[in-house]
């Protein structure tokens, strides 16, 4: 049960956002306050990211409703702050409060003007023109707007979202606006964790605007249906605590079924990251041909021998019994020659993560709908064109209404790759993963990933089975940024990926844990 926690990790879409901010207003908040309370916040943000030394010419783009509002506030309080503040306002008609806005900074003798070229020796932009109550796509004067003001050579910083990108699915409404910075105002949005969105949102951060855990419970109910998972969370789903007379077969038991001898690397990454779970025993299924080196590599770990193809990949499973293990993973380095290993694997009664060529076959022979009967949990791990082949359907624009589906189609637990990892399940709450690097889009550290899965899916643990994937995604995305930290972005190639798990685990138990 996931009670609810801290506001920072829920992710919403545009309703449940309005909702919740009725729920405030109809306990007597008043809209006014509520923008003062966000937009003031945003103002000190700006003042301390882009002083009044160096930016102290700023323009305010503002729109119709409250985001307009926002930016209006804004507007005004940079002005109190001496800041050089202009407004270009290109619809006439506002919100009535967003108006009373404009009347005061009018008042004040901010300036309006009429024309983008008037922006153009600002040294920042603030876009206020939409939030998350765009609701069509960005036409006419205010498109022409939008790319006028994306040619000047002038950092934008946009609240709430940049306007032109819609708030669920992260889609360029017509046009959207290029932002350096974005603030989301109070609860994350969606559109931050699409990943057609990063390129508008540049970098992110959210303002906290004291909304009540209770108004969000009363729209999201206690276990929030999309979160990213936390540091704490993830901590504390880790296998890290152990009885004093645990012995290796209680600490799970878990088989990979890899390899082939053209991708022998793969499966040798696989056995990486199932070692660095703390997994009690591994097993690696692969074909004869490259037993030796994966002995010669990790020793402690026991290698059967399968009987393989003449281009040296897997033929079948041959008398391999899979009863003896907790968890089994398949598909790392696999190659497309490989034999009917899928269907074979699928009767097997313990979590199983099937990926890469794993996922091809199931793909390819129409695998699919056998998931369902399955008495145990399945976890596909797919990458965009895993998951095209697997679901050709699904429109991964938006991305995690797409795994959401795939999830529900499927039954099994969905993990997309990505610059935003999602993982999503039948039932209970989708994760984001919201930190990574790009430094993890390189052959290989989709091995080690399925690896880490399969080893502490093979574990005892108290938590959810989508919650534990969600935590080796975080984990490994963990492992990528410490190891690009040290290493340079270039220097996370897969198997100094695999070394820098433990590393990054260290670094959340602290320096003083024992175990
Ligand atoms: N998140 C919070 O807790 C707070 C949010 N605030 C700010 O308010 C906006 C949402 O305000 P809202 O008025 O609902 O919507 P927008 O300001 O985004 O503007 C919608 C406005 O524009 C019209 N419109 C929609 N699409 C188009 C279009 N393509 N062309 C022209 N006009 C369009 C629509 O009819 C509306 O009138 C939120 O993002 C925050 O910035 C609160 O002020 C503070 C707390
Ligand atoms: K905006």
């Amino acid at each position: 049960m996931t009670v609810a926690s801290p506001w920072f990790r829920a992710v919403v879409s545009a309703a449940q956002m309005q909702e919740i901010e009725n729920w405030l207003f109809a306990q007597g908040m008043p809209v006014a306050a509520l923008m003062e309370k966000a937009a003031l916040q945003i103002a000190n943000r700006l003042s301390l990211l882009y002083p009044l030394t160096k930016f102290p010419r700023i323009g305010v783009l503002v729109g119709p409703g409250h985001n307009g509002g926002d930016g209006l506030v804004v507007a005004r309080e940079l002005k109190l702050q001496d800041y050089q503040v202009k407004v270009l306002q290109p619809l006439d008609q506002l919100k009535p409060l967003t108006q009373n806005h404009a009347d005061y900074g009018k008042g004040l003798g901010i300036p309006w003007v009429d024309d983008v070229q008037a922006l153009a020796h600002c040294d920042l932009i603030i876009d206020a023109l939409f939030g998350f109550g765009l609701t069509r796509p960005i036409t006419g004067a205010i498109a022409d707007l939008v790319t006028a003001i994306n040619a000047l050579p002038i950092p934008v910083v946009s609240i709430d979202l940049p306007s032109g990108i819609h708030t669920d699915t992260g889609e360029i409404l017509g046009t959207a606006v290029q932002a350096d910075r974005s603030f989301c105002l109070g609860l994350w949005k969606r559109a931050y964790f699409q990943d057609r969105a990063l390129a508008h949102l540049g970098q992110t951060e959210l303002l906290g605007i004291g909304l009540p855990l209770q108004a969000i419970a009363s729209v999201l109910g206690q276990i929030w249906p999309v979160q990213i998972l936390g540091t704490e969370q993830a901590r504390r789903t880790l296998p890290l605590s152990r009885s004093l007379v645990t012995h290796k077969y209680q600490q799970g038991h878990v088989l990979l079924i890899c390899g082939s001898q053209q991708y022998a690397g793969g499966a040798l990454l696989a056995c990486l990251g199932a070692r660095a779970s703390g997994v009690g025993m591994v097993t690696m299924a692969v074909p004869t041909g490259i037993k030796a080196l994966l002995h010669s590599q990790c020793p402690e770990v026991l290698v059967q021998g399968l009987l393989e193809t003449s281009s040296g990949a897997i033929a079948g499973l041959g008398n391999l019994d899979l009863s003896r293990y907790t968890a089994v993973a398949l598909g790392p380095g696999l190659g497309l020659d490989v034999g009917p290993v899928v269907e074979e694997v699928l009767p097997v009664n313990c979590p199983l993560i099937l990926d890469a060529d794993g996922l091809n076959q199931l793909a390819r022979q129409q695998l699919l709908p056998l998931l369902a009967e399955r008495t145990a949990p399945t976890v596909l791990t797919p990458h965009g064109g895993e998951f095209q082949r697997l679901f050709p359907d699904l429109d991964q624009g938006d991305r995690l209404t797409a795994v959401q589906t795939a999830a529900a189609i499927s039954q099994a637990t969905v993990l997309l790759k990505g610059a935003k990892t999602v993982i999503a399940s039948p039932t209970g709450p989708t994760w984001v993963i919201k930190d990574s690097t790009p430094a993890l889009a390189r052959g290989g550290s989709g091995d080690v990933l399925t690896g880490l899965i399969g080893g502490l899916l093979a574990q005892p643990g108290e938590f959810a089975l989508t919650q534990r994937v969600a935590t080796a995604a975080w984990w490994h995305a963990q492992a990528g940024i410490l190891a690009a930290q040290q290493r340079t972005v270039l220097g996370v190639d897969a198997q100094h990926l695999a070394e820098y798990l433990i590393p990054a685990c260290r670094q959340w138990i602290g320096q003083n844990a024992t175990n």
